[in-house]
C-alpha cells in the first residue's frame, strides 16, 4: 500500500492532472477503454483496470522515451556535468573526495539526485502532474519502527532493511552534492531545505525508485547467458550498472505473480500490451518477478498469497552445525571442535547460510500459473558442506564413530543429514516468537494494523515452508528406513534360500 498525503478529491484532481498532462505528450497513446482507479479501498493505491473486454496483444499504452525521468532527460547532467561525467567523456574524471565525481555515483544516486531536483523545481519541472502522483509515504519495512520490525520475528529479512547503509549512502553522495550545488538544487524560488529535511526527501526518493522505477536499457529480444528470453522487470540494480528511469503511466500498474500485461521496450517508447483477454472490470497486472513475500515487502511494501509459492527461509549454518555437534561431537574437546570448523571453514565453497525454497514453474506466456508449488528437496550445497564437515570431524577425531560410519556408508550418512537437518529445522521454526498455528489466529484478528498483517503474512509463510521441509525430510527417513527393513528381509531370507539350492 502506498501512503498520498492528500484527500480525496486532492487525489481524484491529481489523476486527472496527470492523465491531461500524459496525453497531451507527443508520441504517447492510451487505450480509450481503460481507466486509472482509486483502489486505496484494497491497499493497493492507484491501478488500472479495464473498462471493457480487452483482446490479447491489445497496445494498452505508450510511453515516449523522451517522458522517462531519467539521466537521459532531466536536465539536470547540464547543469552538473562533472557529477554525471559529462566533462571528460569517460570515467577517469578527478575523484574531489567530496562526493561531486562520477566514479562515486550509480545509477541510483542519479536518479535520487534527479528526483529531489526535479521536485525542488516545482511548477517548473516538466514532469509535475508526475511526481504529484507519485507518494509521499511508504509501507515498507524501511519506514516501520521497531515494534513494528520486531513483528517480523526471525524472519532474515529483518537483516535486509538496510536503513544505515541507505543513511551512509545519502550522507556521502547525494548531500555533499547538493550542499556544493545550492544554486542548481534551490532556484531562486524554491525554499532552501536543511540536512535533516533533505535525508528525508532522499529515502523518500530511495524508495520510489526502488517500488517504481525501471530498468531502461533492456531490449525486446534480449537474451541472457543460457540464450533464454529475459522479462523486463522491476529492477532493483544493486550494481548501479543499467540506466533507471521513471516511466509514467506504466509504474500505475500494479503487480502480481500472476499477471496479465508486459511492458516492451523499443528504440523510441515504452509499450504495454495485453498478454491474454482482460475482462471488463479486470485490474491490469505487470510482473515484478518470481519473488517472496518477505522480498516483495522489502522492496514494494506490499504481499500477496500468489507470491507466496516464491516464499523462502535462510538456514544458518551454524544451527546445522549446533545439531550435527550433538551427534558426531558431544564429546570432543571445544578446542578439537575449533579445528574441525577451521578445517571446514577453509574450503573455499563453505558457506554461512543455505536458502530452502520450492520447486515452482515459471508463469507461462500469458502470465498464468497452472500448477501449485512444492517442496522438493534441500539445497545440494547443505548436503556437501554437511560431508565436508563429517570429514573434518574425522580428520580431527579419527575415533569419533558416527562420522566415520556416516563416511563410509551412504544411507548411514543420508539418515544422519536427514535427523540433524530436521532437528535445525525445528531449532530455526523455535526462533519465531509465535507458533503457525498463533500466527493463523492472527491473521483474521480484528485488532491487527495493515503492517502487522503483512509481517504475520511474511513469517507465516516461512513457518509453513519449513512445515512443508520437515515433512518432506520425515517421508526421506520414512523410505530409508522402508529401504533397510527390505534390505533386513531379504537379508534374513537369503541363507533359507541358498539352503534350499543346496
Ligand atoms: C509501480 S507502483 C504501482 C502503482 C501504485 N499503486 C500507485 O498508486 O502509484 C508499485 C506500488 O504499488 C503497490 N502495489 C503494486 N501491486 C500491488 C498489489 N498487488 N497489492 C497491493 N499493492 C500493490 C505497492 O505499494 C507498490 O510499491
Amino acid at each position: 500500500m502506498v501512503g498520498d498525503k492528500g484527500s480525496s478529491p486532492g487525489f481524484a484532481q491529481a489523476t486527472r492532472d496527470f492523465l491531461n498532462w500524459f496525453q497531451a505528450l507527443s508520441g504517447a497513446t492510451l487505450h480509450n477503454e481503460i481507466a486509472i482507479e482509486d483502489l486505496r479501498g484494497q491497499g493497493r493505491g492507484r491501478g488500472i483496470i479495464a473498462r471493457t473486454d480487452i483482446e490479447p496483444g491489445t497496445v494498452l499504452f505508450t510511453i515516449p522515451r523522451g517522458a522517462i525521468i531519467c539521466a537521459a532527460t532531466s536536465t539536470l547532467k547540464y547543469k552538473i556535468p562533472a557529477v554525471f561525467n559529462l566533462e571528460n567523456g569517460d570515467d577517469n574524471s578527478e575523484d574531489e573526495g567530496d562526493g561531486s565525481s562520477s566514479s562515486q555515483q550509480d545509477s541510483w544516486t542519479l536518479l535520487i539526485l534527479i528526483m529531489i531536483y526535479e521536485h525542488l523545481q516545482g511548477d517548473a519541472s516538466r514532469w509535475k502532474p508526475y511526481l504529484d502522483i507519485l507518494p509521499s509515504s511508504f509501507d515498507t519495512p524501511m519506514f516501520w519502527s521497531s515494534t513494528e520490525l520486531s513483528e517480523l520475528q526471525a524472519s532474515a529479512l529483518v537483516g535486509k532493511i538496510g536503513r544505515t547503509e541507505a543513511d551512509q549512502m545519502i550522507q556521502t553522495k547525494i548531500l555533499p552534492i547538493i550542499r556544493a550545488h545550492e544554486d542548481v538544487f534551490f532556484g531562486p524560488h524554491s525554499q532552501q531545505l536543511d540536512d535533516a529535511q533533505l535525508l528525508e526527501l532522499a529515502h523518500r526518493f530511495g524508495s520510489t525508485i526502488m517500488a517504481y522505477a525501471f530498468d531502461l536499457e533492456k531490449d525486446d529480444d534480449e537474451k541472457d547467458a543460457e540464450g533464454q528470453e529475459e522479462d523486463d522487470e522491476w529492477v532493483e540494480d544493486k550494481e548501479g550498472k543499467t540506466m533507471l528511469g521513471m516511466v509514467p503511466m506504466a509504474d500505475l500498474l500494479n503487480a502480481d505473480a500472476e499477471f496479465n500485461a508486459h511492458i516492451n521496450h523499443a528504440e523510441e517508447a515504452l509499450t504495454a500490451t495485453a498478454l491474454r483477454k482482460i475482462k471488463a472490470g479486470e485490474e491490469i497486472l505487470n510482473y515484478y518477478g518470481p519473488l517472496p513475500n518477505g522480498e516483495l515487502l522489502r522492496r514494494y511494501g506490499y504481499v500477496t498469497p500468489k507470491h507466496s509459492r516464491y516464499d523462502v527461509v535462510e538456514l544458518p549454518w551454524q544451527l546445522v552445525e549446533n545439531e550435527l555437534r550433538e551427534r558426531v561431537g558431544s564429546t570432543m574437546s571445544p578446542s578439537d571442535w575449533e579445528r574441525v570448523k577451521q578445517l571446514a571453514q577453509s574450503d573455499e565453497e563453505f558457506e554461512e547460510g543455505f536458502v530452502l525454497e520450492r520447486s515452482s514453474e515459471d508463469p507461462d506466456s500469458t502470465g498464468q500459473l497452472h500448477s501449485d508449488a512444492a517442496f522438493s528437496g534441500l539445497p545440494d550445497e547443505l548436503g556437501e558442506q554437511f560431508k565436508t564437515f563429517l570429514k573434518a570431524v574425522k580428520k580431527v577425531n579419527g575415533n569419533a564413530e558416527l562420522a566415520v560410519q556416516a563416511l563410509s556408508d551412504r544411507d548411514a550418512r543420508k539418515e544422519l543429514y536427514l535427523q540433524t537437518v530436521l532437528a535445525t529445522l525445528h531449532a530455526r521454526e523455535r526462533q519465531y516468537a509465535t507458533s503457525l498455528e498463533e500466527d493463523e489466529r492472527l491473521m483474521n484478528a480484528a485488532e491487527v494494523t495493515e503492517r502487522q498483517r503483512m509481517a504475520v503474512w511474511v513469517r507465516r509463510g516461512e513457518k509453513q515452508l519449513m512445515r512443508e521441509a520437515q515433512s518432506w525430510v520425515r517421508r526421506e527417513l520414512d523410505e530409508l528406513q522402508n529401504k533397510a527393513s527390505q534390505r533386513r528381509q531379504v537379508g534374513d531370507d537369503a541363507p533359507a534360500a541358498k539352503r534350499r539350492r543346496m
